[in-house]
């Protein structure tokens, strides 16, 4: 028998069953029954309207049927099964209400006749969507993200007033090119920093343990002999090597001999430079902002130690023909970069303190009147003690007494002016100079300032460098002019020798930014206050790492031009539409249907 269309109520085997989708209506349906040639119904449908099903709709469900009805007997699915699939996948594309009456005919007759029901149409179906299935699931496990393993590097970050341990983490199949590396866990070793340990060298090893030890149970014990282990010290052992360089070889010994007792992969301690020192906290700054991957602007870098302080920034008008023992060139992720970097050693807050401290106290006398000190603040001092130091000792003044009483007056101008006495600008043979002769080309981009910058300004409330900048000094003058006493009130937690200081740290700060460095009113809001980037440390000791494990390559990597989730749904859905396709191509197979539908 032919391609059968029922009118009315089928006077065979019929089987009626109504589908409704959200908003039923009752509409007269066109049922069109096709034949079979698996011997078992094949079922189809039409609404009564063309457009309430769309093209892809029709086409879904026309597919499905018929890839369902092709199924050999022991793959066969029940007929409302069947036609309830087709449904949801037709619905799903339809917004009309749909009613479908569902008939069942055996019509073995056909199947002599149709091509359908031969095994070589059904082996090549099932051929198919065995490959597409294979296709989809090969994609998803070969790219599917394997469990996440680490490496680890740790660095020590010898400074001038204390010593901190940085432990980093990235991904192990990473290390060389994509991967973000980031700070896992620091650690703050306990008392000053090594170059205070010239007298008893040991201690200096010893001061390490308690940060070490932590080291070992971040860092997973399969991992210890692989994690590099460096040290690097800044400006205090500098300062030490300038003054005494035995002593400060012997403080080196110390600690090396206490860190290659652990068990990670010591690489070594030494001085850096400062220009070392200026150059990597610019790389740091400029990795965790992603701005070096991504080929951006970079963001200058302002570090301010307790000896030294650091400033490197790129300057369109700076190519290292000018002073070349301030230039560093990089070449990072397919980029070249010309960087500008100058290290001040004695201008970090500790030294840059004693030195104003050695102005105002050049007459010898018993009594020092501090204007960077609050009024009500006094203490008695040691002449000897304040000039001990490489950046002072020369100054020290002759038939001074042991001690002095030194009493704060919290005054800001006259404390600016006495900060000021400590920078040089009468000489300059360059184009231009920030301060002691010292080249620095014209600012340019946005900066990052930190370690004491942050701690001081975050302090003084003072971070917003949209703020005026002359409303920032207004602020800091009534700062400074508070009464110790109440100082100490309001703020009970926090160490006195920090405390103390801040009137004087935030009055440096501003002097070197803006008369040192020739920040101005504008320019000062392109500065911003940063402890942190992205959970990682603004400092030296990232750049280091990645730049001794070369973990930032030269040229940009090649990267996947999808990520897994759009590369998995895009073979995903070729898959589909190429399984759409096949069933279309074998349209000359399809049983026909009779192109002339009846009401039922
Ligand atoms: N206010 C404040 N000052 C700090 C803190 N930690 C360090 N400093 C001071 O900030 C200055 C710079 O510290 P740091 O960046 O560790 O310099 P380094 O010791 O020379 O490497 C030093 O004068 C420290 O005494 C802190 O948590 N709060």
């Amino acid at each position: 028998m032919p391609n059968s269309v029922l009118k009315g109520r089928s006077t065979r085997k019929t089987h009626t069953q109504t589908q409704t989708h959200k908003h039923t209506h009752k509409h007269d349906s066109i049922i069109t029954v096709c034949p079979v040639m698996t011997g078992k119904p094949l079922l189809s449908f039409s609404h009564h309207s063309a457009t309430s099903l769309g093209p892809l709709s029709r086409l879904l469900s026309t597919s499905t049927l018929f890839f369902l009805s092709s199924l050999p007997h022991s793959l066969s699915l029940s007929p409302s099964f069947s036609l309830s699939l087709s449904l949801s996948l037709s619905l799903c594309f339809s917004r009309s209400p749909v009613s479908v009456k569902f008939i069942e005919v055996d019509n073995r007759e056909m199947k002599e006749k149709n091509p359908w029901q031969t095994p070589v149409t059904i082996i090549i179906t099932v051929i198919g969507v065995i490959a597409i299935v294979a296709l989809v699931t090969v994609a998803v496990l070969q790219n599917k993200p394997l469990p996440q393993k680490y490496k680890y590097g740790i660095v020590l970050d010898a400074g001038s007033s204390h010593t901190a341990l940085y432990i980093y983490e990235w991904p192990a199949e990473k290390d060389n090119n994509t991967g973000r590396v980031e700070q896992k866990h620091s650690c703050k070793v306990k008392g000053p920093g090594i170059s205070s340990y010239a007298s008893a060298p040991v201690k200096a090893g010893e001061s390490l343990r308690v940060c070490m030890e932590e080291a070992k149970q971040w860092v997973p014990g399969k991992r210890h002999h692989q994690t590099p282990l460096y040290l690097g010290a800044t400006a205090g052992m500098r300062l030490l090597n300038m003054e005494n360089s035995s002593a400060s070889d012997k403080v080196f010994q110390a600690v090396e001999g206490a860190l290659q007792k652990f068990p990670f992969s010591y690489q070594g301690a030494r001085i850096l430079s400062g220009q070392d020192e200026g150059a990597f906290g610019w790389v740091t700054v400029n990795y965790l902002d992603e701005r070096l991957k991504q080929g951006l602007e970079t963001r200058g870098a302002l570090d301010l130690g307790g000896a030294s302080t650091q400033i490197s920034f790129v300057s369109d008008n700076y190519d290292g023909s000018e002073s070349p023992s301030n230039s560093v060139t990089f070449r990072l992720y397919g980029n070249d970069y010309n960087l500008y970097t100058h290290s001040f050693l004695c201008y970090g807050k500790d030294q840059a303190l004693r030195m104003t401290q050695a102005h105002q106290s050049q007459a010898g006398l018993a009594t020092v009147l501090d204007p960077c000190f609050h009024p009500g603040y006094t203490a008695t001092k040691n002449y000897s003690v304040l000039y001990d130091s490489p950046c002072v000792s020369d100054r020290k003044p002759k038939g001074a007494p042991d001690t002095f009483t030194h009493i704060g007056i919290g005054d800001f101008l006259q404390c600016q002016a006495a900060v000021k006495s400590v920078f040089n600008f009468t000489s300059c043979k360059y184009s231009r100079c920030s301060f002691n002769g010292v080249f620095q080309p014209l600012l340019q981009g946005p900066y990052g300032a930190f370690s004491a910058y942050y701690f001081v300004m975050n302090f003084l409330n003072l971070t917003d460098t949209s703020v005026p900048l002359e409303d920032v000094k207004e602020k800091l003058k009534r700062y400074c002019a508070t009464n110790w006493d109440q100082i100490t009130q309001q703020h009970p937690g926090v160490k006195l020798k920090y405390l103390a200081e801040y009137c004087f740290s935030g009055t440096y700060i501003l002097t070197l930014l803006t008369e040192g460095y020739n920040f101005t009113s504008e320019s000062y809001s392109d500065i911003k206050f940063i402890e942190k980037i992205k959970g990682s440390d603004a400092g030296w000791t990232l750049g280091y790492m990645l730049n001794l494990t070369n973990m930032i390559p030269a040229e940009a990597p090649d990267t996947p031009p999808l990520p897994h989730v759009g590369y998995v749904s895009i073979v995903s859905v070729i898959a589909v539409l190429l399984f759409i396709l096949f069933i279309v191509s074998l349209r000359p197979l399809w049983p026909r249907c009779s192109k002339q539908p009846q009401i039922v």
